[in-house]
């Protein structure tokens, strides 16, 4: 295979910009390390100056991935460009992203500059980011939306100034695949220096076809793609990268484009984001939905039986959803146990192991057999963030529909137990309120989710909460599994409030 594009990820970006999908420094860690398991080039970690919280994210992941680029973002601001550069300086590879509207709408609306005021902003930002970077990015905001001619000036100032990858991106998602195609050929027929940058894609997916615009931009001589896993962003959110990275692989033929993905950790990180966030995929998601390698139909399980590539265009294993090959049950040991937890992508080291192949045993007394999704709500899918400030230690619960609903809970935080009584219309409401007690803060559900995580009678919950402690800006996520649903509610709840109280 000739070339070869880039994968630039901005999941903890971008993706951090979908409503509900914010997570905390140590969740940011996990899933930047995974992105190194999953060998992406570039690692979007944030906006510096958005948050000194950000900034702090960003600096812990430039400390402590290798192998890939680190880029913070930044407004075309002096403050923004000093506070990205502060927070990846330390990284082995760093990148300044820095970007400015072009779009008629945005420059006369938004940010109220003239054209030939942008050209300036964009020639003395990018400059004074070359101060302290080589790597620099230069975005186009609303490049889809923005005058051709005018966009080949900025691209060209930008260059000038010292960018070493441009990006056209399609902010709003408003690009069809041929559209996009021969825009990016107009901008390199037209661009004096386009040929000696990287040229990037950044694609919304507002009508659906940001991962069919960026495969286009590939085609026309895109260089790197800007994606996120599951899909994940503002609005309806960016290019998918297990779609955009599946389908080059797939499709060889037709690209004869490769890219570094580690293919057979994309399950792993698309199950991380959804455990972390909250935030689950649809079953019919390609590559990493329920259904996206399931057969239902009679006339395809005959054909699959038959020969898998009937009706399939790629391998489960490919994508690295692991054959299921030990039954793992009560009378399952450490070795098989540790063996599936590597299989779906975990290592956890000797102590982490033994806590959660004590948490199996006890599941397992429960359940006749533990599936896959059971371990991942066992062990949390990322290794639980934090100290857990405060556990459940019992509950007791009276419900019905011809009563108020009561709830008394018992908490242990250190070597205190705190229980308190609560009344309300339905026994979650009630444990909530019985919780609140015990913590003493304002504490707003702002979402609350229930689903089983397997069938089958015997199945496992899992809670999905999204708070507000004390009326913070941040919408914590907290997660409980339990074969019992209220349990597993209450320590969605209490999870919740150890993460806010640990972030
Ligand atoms: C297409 C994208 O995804 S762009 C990235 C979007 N992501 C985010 O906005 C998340 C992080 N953002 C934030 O935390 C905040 O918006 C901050 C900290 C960056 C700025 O907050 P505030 O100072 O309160 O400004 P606010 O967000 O209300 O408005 C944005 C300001 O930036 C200006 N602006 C917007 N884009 C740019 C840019 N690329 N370069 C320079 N200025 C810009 C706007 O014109 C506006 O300026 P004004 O305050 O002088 O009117
Ligand atoms: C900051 C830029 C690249 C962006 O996210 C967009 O234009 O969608
Ligand atoms: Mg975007």
């Amino acid at each position: 295979m000739g070339r070869t594009v880039k994968i630039f990820d901005t999941t903890l970006r971008d993706g951090e910009q979908s409503p509900g999908c914010s997570m905390n420094l140590n969740e940011k860690i996990e899933v930047a390390k995974q992105l190194e398991a999953l060998k992406v080039d570039i690692i979007e970690a944030g906006f510096a100056a958005a948050s000194p919280g950000d900034a702090a994210a960003i600096a812990a992941i430039a400390d402590t991935v290798r192998g890939a680029t680190i880029c913070s973002l930044a407004r075309c601001r002096e403050q923004d460009i000093e506070a990205a550069w502060n927070s990846i300086r330390r990284a082995e590879s760093a990148r300044i992203h820095t970007f400015l509207a072009t779009s008629p709408v945005h420059m006369e609306y938004k940010l109220k500059m003239t054209p030939e005021q942008v050209l300036e902003s964009v020639a003395h930002n990018v400059a004074f980011a070359k101060k302290f970077c080589s790597d620099i990015e230069f975005s186009a905001e609303d490049a889809t939306r923005s005058d051709l001619d005018f966009l080949c000036r900025v691209v060209e100032t930008a260059i000038k100034a010292g960018a070493t990858t441009i990006n056209i991106p399609d902010t709003v998602g408003y690009m069809i695949p041929q559209e996009y195609a021969s825009r990016i050929k107009y901008l390199r027929e037209h661009t004096e220096g386009i040929e000696n940058v990287i040229l990037s894609c950044h694609m919304h997916n507002d009508l659906g076809m940001a991962v069919a615009n960026s495969l286009a931009g590939v085609e026309a001589g895109i260089d790197q793609i800007e994606c996120t896993i599951n899909g994940i962003g503002e609005r309806a959110g960016n290019a998918s990268m297990e779609e955009c990275v599946m389908a080059l692989k797939t499709r060889a033929d037709h690209f004869g484009i490769g890219c570094n993905i580690e293919t057979t950790q994309i399950y792993r990180a698309s199950r991380m984001i959804q455990t972390i966030t909250g935030v689950a995929v649809a079953p019919t998601k390609p590559i990493v939905g329920a259904n996206a390698f399931a057969h239902e139909a009679g006339i395809h399980q005959h054909g699959v039986m038959a020969n898998k590539e009937t009706y399939e265009i790629m391998t489960p294993e490919s994508v690295g959803i692991p054959k299921n090959a030990i039954v793992l049950g009560k009378h399952s040991g450490r070795h098989a146990f540790e063996e599936r937890l590597h299989e779906l992508g975990y290592t956890l080291d000797h102590e982490k192991l033994e806590k959660a192949f004590e948490k199996f045993k006890i599941l397992a007394d429960k359940k006749k057999v533990i599936k896959d999704r059971d371990l991942e709500g066992l062990i949390g899918a990322v290794p639980v963030s934090g100290e857990e400030r405060y556990t459940l230690d019992r509950f007791v619960i009276n419900s019905g529909n011809t009563i108020t609903s009561t709830a008394v809970i018992r908490v242990k935080k250190g070597d205190e137990m705190f229980e308190r009584a609560a009344a309300s219309d339905g026994p979650i409401n009630a444990s909530f309120h019985a919780i609140d007690k015990i913590i003493g803060k304002e504490i707003v559900l702002e979402d609350y989710s229930l689903r089983a995580l397997t069938d089958g009678e015997d199945a496992q919950s899992e809670a999905i909460v999204k708070i507000r402690v004390d009326g913070s800006n941040e919408v914590v996520t907290g997660r409980g599994v339990s074969v019992d649903v209220m349990e597993a509610s209450i320590k969605a709840y209490i999870n919740g409030i150890n993460k806010y109280f640990n972030d």
